[in-house]
């Protein structure tokens, strides 16, 4: 339905979306997770037609919207990070501007409105001024925004960064009941792994400007299936002890935690002698030591080297 051609864009010699091949199918909810700065709010505007890409292209329904963006325009609802509403004006007066940009005809408008007030769960609030509501309840209007044209696709750009944990899981139920029920396909950009998780049929990952790994969760955990994850809990810390850790044989990662190491080793190595050796010989004691169960925020550290939220 919805796919990038090898999309690129470069902002003066910095590289920020490069060669990135996504698609979006009816009805499929998909994620596009990264840390700050891996280009999904680029990849966004492209498909969005806001932004022009410096080379590829994006196709809905096998149509290029460079060449005709009117078409994406129609289908397409965008939520983007900033919100975009008048402050002096009341949700219902944004919405009805809004319902006139997108040409929605008189007669059909307030129905809508009141439609995506109740999606959004604001249908009581829509004679107050937006500035006085909160961060969340303005994103939402800005999601009923989005929605009065009855779009194909939504496409969401983090859309629960910095509000409130009631809005938030408004929001999330909202997008949830919009795949569900009236099969709307949803592109979610995230660096929240447990709302991706929750959400999305499909995930991709970028990290600097390009897509890493994509698939369904299991997909993802098989990424990982040749390692296997360790926490370590220690008396005390030593340098020592974890230069000697990471150059044992089959350790492919070890990081430093509150209380020990997060240790990254091939599956079925046998570190373990090694570890408690070394640790004898540093006079730290190894008070727990567990495996973990591996999660889609594993694999992404696994891939990128470092953690969503960095
Ligand atoms: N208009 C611009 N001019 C120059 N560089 C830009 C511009 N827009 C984005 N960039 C750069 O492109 C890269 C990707 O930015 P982008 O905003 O797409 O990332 P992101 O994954 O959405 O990050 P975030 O999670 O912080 O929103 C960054 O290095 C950013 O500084």
């Amino acid at each position: 339905m919805l796919e990038t051609i090898n999309l690129s864009k470069t902002f003066k010699d910095k590289k920020a979306v490069d060669d990135v091949n996504l698609y979006v199918n009816k009805g499929e909810s998909v994620g596009l997770l990264g840390p700050n700065g891996a280009g999904k709010s680029t990849t966004i505007s492209m498909i969005s037609s806001l932004l022009k890409p410096t080379s590829g292209d994006v196709l809905f329904n096998g149509n290029s919207i460079i060449k005709n963006p009117a078409e994406i325009r129609r289908v397409l609802g965008v939520v983007p990070q900033e919100i975009a509403l008048y402050e002096e004006l009341s949700a219902h007066e944004n919405l009805n501007f809004f319902g006139e940009i997108y040409k929605i005809s008189k007669g059909d408008l307030e129905s809508r409105i009141q439609e995506v007030l109740e999606m959004v769960g604001l249908q009581h609030r829509q004679k107050e001024l937006i500035k006085t509501f909160s961060g969340g309840m303005k994103r939402r209007i800005n999601i009923a925004a989005a929605l009065l044209h009855q779009p194909k696709v939504l496409i969401l750009d983090e859309p629960t960064v910095g509000i409130d944990p009631q809005s938030r899981n408004h929001i999330l139920e909202t997008v949830r009941k919009l795949n569900e029920q009236y099969e709307t396909s949803i592109l979610y950009t995230s660096h929240y792994m447990e709302e991706v998780e929750q959400l999305c049929d499909r995930v991709y990952i970028m990290d600097h400007g390009s897509i890493v790994a994509s698939g369904n969760k299991s997909e993802l955990l098989s990424i990982l299936s040749n390692d296997d994850t360790f926490h370590v809990q220690l008396s005390k810390r030593s340098e020592k002890l974890i230069d000697a850790v990471r150059l044992i044989k089959d350790v492919r990662q070890v990081d430093e935690t509150e209380n020990g190491l997060r240790i990254i080793a091939k599956k079925r190595s046998h570190f373990l002698s090694t570890l408690v050796h070394g640790a004898e010989k540093e006079g730290v004691e190894i008070i727990h030591f567990q495996m973990e169960i591996p999660s889609l925020e594993d694999v992404f550290l696994h891939l990128t080297g470092k953690s969503l939220r960095d």
